[in-house]
Parts: structure tokens; sequence; C-alpha cells
């Protein structure tokens, strides 16, 4: 049984119920008076009063003002991410085949017409989420792309996150932040088309608002708050493995950082070094840093590797990092996970930036059923059918048994109705 060197205290139960009931009265009331709604909790939420829609001037003066290293820098990741996102795209294909003879099925990829992309803008400037979410779209082929971001004080969106926006490819870009800003791409506010599908990271007002709009529109997941395990083994350097886990702990007081290992000095010298490791962190950070590692840090000691693997399944965590020997096995037998960290030189920041795989990725344990954000989630798999004379009779014959049997007459009918007409009308059956 894996032993807790470090438990994690958690946090008081959220006041999940609350933020349910605010999202579903802003969302009633942005139906009803729409734009004059997204306006009005625009202002009070986050005082803002300049204009929603981002003019074309606004985003050509960010683009001078950015610092051209940060654009190398945006244009390193955006090529990354876009590759891998193509390279996805490339993998799957439309698909034709004869069942039969007579009876033809197929699939196609639809891409969704519309896409609406949430890039958060609270604590931090979320800069890479807008490349993650708004290139991966483009590389599905969705035609129109809507991106939101709140603004940050009082010159609207910080402007590395509108360049970003603008590289990657948004088509209309929204001066609109929590609740207000996903529901004007849901309802198509603004002059913009209604949303197909919702994607991005956010808080919980943005996630609560995702999951109630869902239905007519579709979500790329719920992403909450960022969790992640490292697997560290006798090899691993506590020192990194300290910083690691100091470095993702700044997302905050909700973000999980679990350390499971089967080598006890390693977890030993690892607890010895994070209060200093998170000392490095310059504040706000550092204290962010600090509340997870109290609240949801845990360091849980395991007998061998199988172990730590088992702990790694039933965790299911967003990031999964292993610092360990033997590679080729870890990444065999790990089977839950949103993005994978192989080796002591790769750290979950380049995942989260830069290195090319999505970074909005599932949480709180919801990688046991599905992966991060891909091309996949605006392509519609759907499907086809066509039938010909020389596959009608058997078609028919074991539709209408099994409709009979299920008591459904009337599909029955309009099996047999098949055979009925090419009886009536044979036609020539060409090959
Ligand atoms: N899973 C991932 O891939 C991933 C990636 C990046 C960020 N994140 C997460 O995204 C989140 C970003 O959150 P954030 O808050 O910094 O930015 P945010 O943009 O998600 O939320 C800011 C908005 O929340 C709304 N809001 C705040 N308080 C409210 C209230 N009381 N009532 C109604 N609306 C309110 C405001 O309108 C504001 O514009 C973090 O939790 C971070 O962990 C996740
Ligand atoms: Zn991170």
């Amino acid at each position: 049984m894996p032993r807790l060197l470090k438990s994690a205290p958690g946090l008081p139960p959220e006041a999940t119920a609350e933020i349910a009931d605010t999202v579903q009265i802003m969302l009633a009331r942005l139906r009803t008076d729409r734009e004059e709604a997204a306006t009005d909790y625009a202002a009070r939420l986050d005082r803002w009063e300049g204009p929603v829609v981002v003019p074309r001037a606004v985003i050509e003066a960010a683009k001078a003002s950015v610092d051209p290293t940060l654009m190398d820098a945006l244009h390193y990741a955006h090529d990354n991410i876009r590759a891998f996102a193509r390279a996805q795209r490339a993998s799957i294909h439309d698909v034709e085949i004869e069942l039969r003879p007579g009876l033809t099925a197929g699939q196609r990829l639809i891409p969704v017409t519309c896409a609406g992309a949430y890039v958060p803008g609270g604590r931090y400037a979320h800069i890479a989420s807008a490349l993650m979410t708004i290139a991966t779209a483009r590389a599905a082929g969705v035609q129109h792309v809507t991106a939101v971001a709140p603004p940050r004080g009082a010159e609207g969106i910080a402007p590395e996150v509108l360049v970003a926006m603008n590289l990657a490819g948004a088509d209309t870009i929204l001066c609109l932040g929590g609740v207000q800003g996903v529901a004007a791409m849901a309802l198509g506010l603004f002059g913009t088309p209604e949303a197909d599908v919702l994607c991005g990271p956010g808080n919980a007002y943005v996630a609560e608002a995702k999951r109630q709009l869902f239905g007519p529109v579709g979500i790329d997941m719920v992403a909450g708050p960022t969790d992640v395990l490292i697997l560290a083994d006798s090899s691993a350097d506590p020192a990194m493995v300290a910083l690691d886990l100091a470095g993702q702990a700044e997302h905050g007081v909700t973000s999980p950082c679990w350390l499971a290992t089967d080598h006890e000095p390693l977890a030993r010298a690892v607890l010895a070094l994070m209060p200093g490791t998170l000392d490095r962190l310059p504040e706000p950070n550092r204290s962010a840093a600090r509340a997870a590692w109290d609240a949801m840090g845990e360091v849980i000691l395991c007998a061998d590797r199988d172990e730590m693997a088992e702990v790694a399944d039933t965790y299911a965590p967003e990031h999964l990092h292993v610092q360990a020997r033997d590679l080729g096995w870890w990444r065999d037998r790990l089977r839950a996970y949103g993005s994978l960290f192989l080796g002591e030189e790769t750290t979950v920041a380049f995942g989260d930036k830069a290195a090319g795989p999505n970074h909005v990725l599932p949480t709180g344990r919801a990688a046991r059923h599905t992966g991060g954000l891909s091309v996949h989630k605006f392509l519609k798999c759907v499907t086809w059918q066509q039938v010909d004379d020389r596959a009608l009779g058997d078609l028919a014959q074991a539709t209408a048994t099994i409709s009979r049997a299920e008591g459904m007459v009337g599909h029955a009918l309009t099996a047999e109705a098949r055979i009925d007409t090419v009886t009536r009308h044979p036609r020539a059956v060409n090959h």
C-alpha cells in the first residue's frame, strides 16, 4: 500500500452550488437581454466600458508594442502547436467501405462552422492558451473562430494576448471575461456567429457556464484547476523534482501537485527542499505556490514502480511527469493522464507554453475518460449509408425481422416496402 509522507489537507468545500446559481441567473439574463446584459456584466464585474469587439487598430497597436523577443517565442510556439495539430488532423480520415455487395457506408469528418475560444486572464495573462485553442480550431478546418478574454485593467485585453489571438488566427476578438464572455460566443452576440463548440480553460465561473450551456453547443471539456503528478525513482535529482513541483504550484491554491516515489531518501530530500525552492518565486506567485503546496501537495511513498504506476492510474493527473529509469517501460505502462512528460530533460512548462501538444487538458481525474483539446474536438465524425438492389433483399429482411421482434411494425413496413419497390420496378444492377 502506498504511504503518504505528506498529505494534502485540501480546501474547504467550494461554494459550487452558489457558483452554479450565480451562473444560471447570469445566463438567463444574457439569453434575454443579450448584448445589454453582457456589457452590463463587463462593467460591473470587470470595470470594462470600452468597445467589446476589439477594433483592428487596437490589434495593430498591440502588434507594434510587443517585445520582438516575445514575438519570436510566440512564433516558435505557434509553429509547434500548429504542426502538431495538423499532424493529428492528418492522422484521421474519411472512410468508405462496402459492407456487403450493394451496401456501402462511410464516415466523414466535418469541422464545426464556428468555434469559441475562451482565453483566461484573471491572475495571469494566459498568452499560451490563446495559441492552444485558436490554432487547434484552425488546424481542424473551422471556418470562424471567435476568441474572448477579460480586460486586464483600463487597456482592455493584454496586448500580448491580443497578439497571440491574432497570430493563431482569431476572426473576431471580444473583450469579455467570465460568464458573459462564454455566453457571447454561444449566443452569437456582438455580430459573431453562434459558436458550435466552446473551448478553453477558465476559472470556476467559466467552467460552470460551459457546463450549463452544453447541449446545443459542444464543449471541449470542463477544464478545472490544473494538477501535476511527478513519478521519480532513485535516479531523479531531488532539487529538480522540488523545482518542478514548486513551478506548477504557482497556479495557485486550487492546484494539486503530487510526488510518488519508491525511494524514501528522495522523498525526504524533496520535502526538505520545498520551502527554500518555493522562496525562489517572487511575490505574489510565492504565496500562491506555498498555499497550493500546503493545501494540495502530497508525497506518496510506494513499494516499487508498479505501485507508482497504479497511483498514477488512480490519480489520473492532468500532467504526468516521469523522472525515472527505463522511460520506455513507463510510456507503455501508464494509462491515465492528460499529457505525459518523459524524462528529466523535459518539464511540464514546456508543454504549458511551447512544445506543441495541447495544454488544455482534463483535470480532476477526467483523464480516466478523455484526452485533452485536439482537432478531434472541432470535428464531427458523421456517417452515411447507401444501398442498391443487390443488398436490398437480405438487408430489408434482417431489418424487418428485428423490427417485428421489437414490436416496431412501422419500421418493418418501411423496410419491406423497399423490397416491394424492387419487385415492382426492377432495375439493372450496375457494378
Ligand atoms: N486546465 C488547463 O489547461 C488550464 C490552462 C490555463 C489556465 N487554467 C486555469 O484557468 C483559470 C484562470 O482563472 P482566472 O480567474 O485567472 O481567469 P478567468 O478569465 O477564467 O476568469 C476571470 C473572469 O471571472 C469572472 N468572475 C470573477 N469573479 C466572479 C463572480 N464573483 N461572479 C461572476 N463572475 C466572476 C469575471 O467576469 C472575470 O472576467 C485558473 O483556474 C487556471 O488554473 C487551466
Ligand atoms: Zn502549468
